[in-house]
């Protein structure tokens, strides 16, 4: 096929990972969520299902782009807050769909994956934009797409520099109306023949109806399918959108046991029911949370270094200061089960580093010189 320059097949199959979840590999991953998110409760319930049934990712829309406009719309900020919230708690990576440049502001830095809807999988200047972020993007099939303008789609966003592409097919428009949408089973090795992406499946806006939710999900596996986007609601009979396609959560986790064989079947692994205590689980949940540490640092040290422009030389270092937030820190480590003594040992260090920093920026600028840190 033209053009597939980066999408394209190649020897090795890509595996996308993120955080500690492998998207691609052996292991077959489960995402699961409302399509909407309503409230916090309705997240934190979702959350705990897709948990305790073995999934990895927690979804939920915060910009729904709705066929009518009087459909909801979606929470936006707020619902968000309670998407990254809900996934945290129970230690689950999340995805939600953007639509445009600001949404995809909003969200950038909160969510794990980012999602590209059906009805944007060609907006192709979101594509482009979404290629030069650092961060995993689900691209949905568009609704009546063929697999060469989906894989095409792709290449934008590869070709702006984002190699971290996951494919979900999610079915096509046919004449067939007893379902919502055909699930095109057979693109997803059609797409693997011609790509190195992985490849997901989404039986629920396929199907419109939870009935053939079980069904199409492990045929999807047996296809060659990556891994599973599939919709969940506390009590779908009230959910705000797409309900009739939502499983129970006693239906989404009957649907997770049933997985266990047919993964095996076809020489795929997937496990039912929480795995915390797994020495694997728990390096990869110890993996995310130094990353956040790292983030959060990283972010300690530009503002530290904005303080500096606004003070001194004389100024820099600020014993009063530096006391006062020890003090505080001390107290809340208390609260938090945290030896005071480690943090006495840790804030110093950076206090230091910050200092460094300050001094180094007023008296050489233009300068490259080591600091004893290491830092620069
Ligand atoms: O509060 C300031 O004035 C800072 O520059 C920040 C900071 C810090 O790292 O928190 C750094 C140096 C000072 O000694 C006190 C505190």
């Amino acid at each position: 096929m033209k053009d597939l320059l980066l999408a394209g097949r190649k020897a090795e199959r890509s595996v996308v990972e993120v955080k500690g979840v492998s998207i691609g590999g052996r292991e077959i991953i489960l995402m699961g969520g409302p399509c909407a998110v309503e409230s916090r409760e309705q997240m934190s319930q979702s959350a705990k299902t897709v948990k305790d049934a073995g999934g990895k990712i927690l979804r939920g829309g915060v910009f729904k782009p709705r066929t009518s406009p009087y459909s909801f719309q979606g929470l936006g900020l707020e619902g968000l807050n309670y998407l990254v919230q809900a996934a945290k708690e129970q230690d689950l990576l999340c995805v939600t769909e953007v639509i445009d440049r600001q949404s995809l502001d909003l969200v950038v830095d909160k969510v794990d994956i980012i999602q590209i809807g059906a009805r944007n999988m060609q907006n192709f200047e979101l594509l482009k934009t979404v290629g030069s972020i650092n961060k995993p993007v689900i691209l949905k099939r568009g609704l009546s797409a063929t697999v060469e303008e989906w894989l095409l789609a792709a290449e934008y966003i590869l070709a702006s520099g984002n190699q971290r592409v996951i494919l979900c097919e999610r079915g096509i428009r046919t004449y067939e109306p007893s379902t919502r949408n055909t699930l095109d089973l057979s693109a997803v090795g059609v797409t693997k023949s011609l790509s190195h992406l992985p490849v997901i499946v989404d039986p629920s806006h396929a199907a419109g109806r939870r009935d053939l939710i079980s069904s199409l999900s492990k045929a999807a596996i047996a296809a060659g399918a990556d891994g599973l986007l599939i919709e969940t609601h506390p009590d779908p009979d009230r959910a705000s959108s797409d309900g009739p396609q939502s499983l129970t959560p006693e239906q989404f986790m009957a649907l997770a046991q049933e997985l266990e064989p047919v993964a095996d079947s076809v020489q795929r692994s997937f496990t039912f029911g929480r795995r915390e205590d797994t020495l694997e689980a728990l390096r990869a949940r110890i993996d995310r949370i130094d990353e956040s540490l790292l983030e959060k640092l990283a972010e300690r040290i530009q503002v530290v270094k904005r303080m500096g422009d606004q003070k001194r030389l004389d100024q820099v270092k600020d014993s009063n200061r530096q006391k006062e937030i020890l003090q505080r820190l001390v107290a809340l480590a208390a609260e938090l089960e945290v030896p005071g003594e480690l943090v006495k040992r840790i804030y110093p260090l950076i206090f230091e580093y910050g200092i460094q920093c300050q001094i180094k920026s007023k008296l050489f600028q233009e300068s490259d010189i080591e600091l004893p840190l290491g830092g620069r």
